[in-house]
């Protein structure tokens, strides 16, 4: 049950005084070194942590799509994960771009083991960490702030000395001081100065410090403080990194890594979709697509979005949500009839203009850029206006429609999706709107063939019925006029055209010809109707009869 004095049960974290802070004023203007490490944090927290074959599958995608640092295995905790890492090495395949990173705690016998899997590597990131927080130090190690040091000190001492021992592999030590969030900052500070002053960072033994949001505990800018700060107190030279690990139990590790990057870390270590331990790792595909969407490249390639998304479920066996940034089902579509109306209009605008800036609105990126087609991102149900179904038709069947039909058939629509109580599918769209405006393939009444002489301004045209040919003759000021002439003579009823309009299907030779018409019948209410036909005249002709079938019940209901 929740508490009505939670203040009794929760104190809030700690945030830093830190009138100085220089974080608020920087902008992102280049991606980060990133580190995946699903094969790791991401895989320690699945309810079954991959075998060799999908690792190995996993870390061929992770390279494909442009990371040149992977995580790749605990290789102390199990033998897949150790075996893991000798088949990388010894079957070579790790391209020479690309650095393996596999983690310990601080122990010397999960360190020796450890550095043992790395035998034969030609480059190598040793990751060893150790929690630095008040209630770590006291309930889980029940140890002193001097001897968790001395615990770092001892940890890093020992891979050093491996390290000199093989020469052959080019080392890079990461230390974490786990907890690092939670932790006061001057023990944060002490700890990594005690690791820096034993592994002396250089250009070929370089350090990597990464500071862990191991629990999110607190408001991204506190963490992006924490930040600013170590990189204030500490000498960080060419040779050591300032990384970044954010979990995301608040819901915020994409901000709070953005804002530490704005802090000055350079690093970001993360999982594909946000997997990982509990609420996850800061999700990488967001942070990476959040900076292309700013014009920044990512360094990381995601255009086949559906591909990372289908590899990700299937070596998690945990969905990714429809919601997710940039690469959930739903992310690029409107269902809403004031959205659709807007990025109807907006692609119609990048249409008539030559413009490369991406500026659409609703639509924060290009979704063609992922992969994505157009067609997800406007569907139609009863939150929906004239645009849905109108850019479905245009997206689907090249048709423009003329804004009287477009609002008549979003009142069909909109009846339809009332009637059945959900989505109406492109097809369904289609189907209605045929069976609305009299557009079949064989057109109950059917424009046979016709004669217009423009000079004498005589119409002749055969139309074939239920009952076989039946010839018109009818005059007017120009042909339309003279059509309804001819069929109010024939059905001895005042026919009068009110919207008239027509448009080319495709661009080639064989383009066919739309006509939409919105009819009166003595005098009644309007009747609309469309037609697709060879050529022009005919798609009219035909459009104006349909409109007279669609009108009559009795022929309505013969259709
Ligand atoms: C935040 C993170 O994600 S950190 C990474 C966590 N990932 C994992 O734990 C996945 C893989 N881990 C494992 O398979 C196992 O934990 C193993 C095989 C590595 C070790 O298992 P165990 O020997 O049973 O130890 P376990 O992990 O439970 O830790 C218990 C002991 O290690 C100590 N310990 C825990 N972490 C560390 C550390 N980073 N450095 C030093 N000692 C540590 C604990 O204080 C405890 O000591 P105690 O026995 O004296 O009380
Ligand atoms: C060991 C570290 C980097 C970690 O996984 C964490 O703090 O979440």
């Amino acid at each position: 049950m929740m508490h009505t004095h939670p203040e009794h049960k929760y104190a809030p974290y700690p945030v830093l005084e830190r009138p100085q802070r220089r974080w608020p004023n920087q902008v992102l203007s280049q991606a980060p070194r990133w580190c995946s490490t699903d094969l790791r944090d991401g895989n320690q927290a699945l309810a079954q942590p991959m075998d060799g074959a999908s690792k190995a599958e996993y870390f061929q995608y992770l390279v494909e799509i442009g990371f040149k640092e992977i995580e790749v295995a605990f290789p102390a905790a199990s033998s897949t994960d150790y075996d893991f890492v000798r088949y990388l090495i010894e079957g070579q395949h790790i391209p020479d771009d690309v650095s393996i990173q596999v983690i310990t705690q601080a122990r010397p016998e999960l360190i020796e083991r450890t550095l043992q899997s790395l035998l034969g590597a030609k480059q190598a990131i040793v990751h060893v960490y150790n929690a630095t927080a008040p209630v770590f130090r006291e309930q889980v190690f029940g140890m002193d702030k001097h001897e968790v040091i001395a615990l770092a000190v001892a940890a890093v001492t020992q891979i050093k000395t491996w390290c000199d021992a093989h020469p052959e592999t080019q080392w890079t030590l990461q230390y974490s001081p786990e907890t690092f969030c939670m932790t006061e900052l001057d023990f944060s500070i002490a700890i990594c100065q005690a690791v820096q002053e034993v592994w002396q960072a250089s250009a070929a033994r370089p350090l990597i410090l990464n500071l862990p949001a191991t629990v999110e505990v607190n408001t991204p800018n506190v963490y992006a403080d924490q930040i600013e700060a170590m990189i204030d107190a500490l000498a960080i030279d060419a040779h050591t990194t300032i990384s970044l690990h954010p979990h995301n139990d608040r819901g915020t590790g994409v901000a709070a890594a953005e804002l530490a990057m704005l802090a000055g870390a350079t690093r970001v270590e993360g999982c594909l979709f946000g997997n990982g331990e509990r609420t996850g790792n800061v999700d990488l595909v967001t942070l990476a697509l959040n900076l292309y969407s700013q014009g920044i490249h990512p360094q990381l390639d995601f255009s086949n979005m559906r591909k990372a998304v289908a590899m990700a479920e299937k070596m998690t066996a945990l969905p990714v949500h429809p919601r997710h940034p940039y690469a959930g089902e739903l992310v690029f579509t409107a269902f809403s009839g004031s959205h659709q109306d807007a990025i109807k209009k907006g692609f119609a605008w990048r249409e008539m203009r030559p413009v490369n800036l991406w500026q659409v609105p609703y639509l924060p990126l290009d979704p063609q850029d992922v992969g994505a087609t157009y067609e997800a991102v406007i569907r139609v149900n009863s939150q929906s206006g004239k645009s849905g179904a109108a850019w479905i038709l245009q997206q689907n069947h090249g048709l423009i429609l003329p804004a009287y039909v477009q609002k008549h058939f979003s009142q069909c629509v909109q009846a339809h999706t009332e009637q059945h109580g959900q989505e109406i599918s492109i097809a369904a769209i289609w189907q209605l709107f045929r069976q609305q405006y009299g557009l079949h393939a064989v057109p109950t009444w059917r424009v046979q063939d016709y004669v217009y002489d423009a000079e004498s301004g005589v119409l002749q045209a055969r139309v074939h019925t239920e009952h076989g040919l039946e010839s018109l003759v009818g005059k007017g000021k120009g042909m339309i006029a003279a059509w309804v002439h001819a069929l109010s003579t024939w059905r001895e009823q005042d026919v009068s055209v009110l919207h008239y309009d027509e448009h080319s299907l495709g661009q080639n030779t064989h383009s066919q010809a739309v006509a939409y018409v919105g009819c009166q019948f003595d005098g009644g209410a309007p009747v609309y109707a469309v037609a697709i036909e060879q050529d022009a005249s005919k798609a009219a002709l035909q459009a104006v009869l349909n409109a007279v079938v669609l009108q009559a019940p009795a022929l309505k209901a013969a259709v």
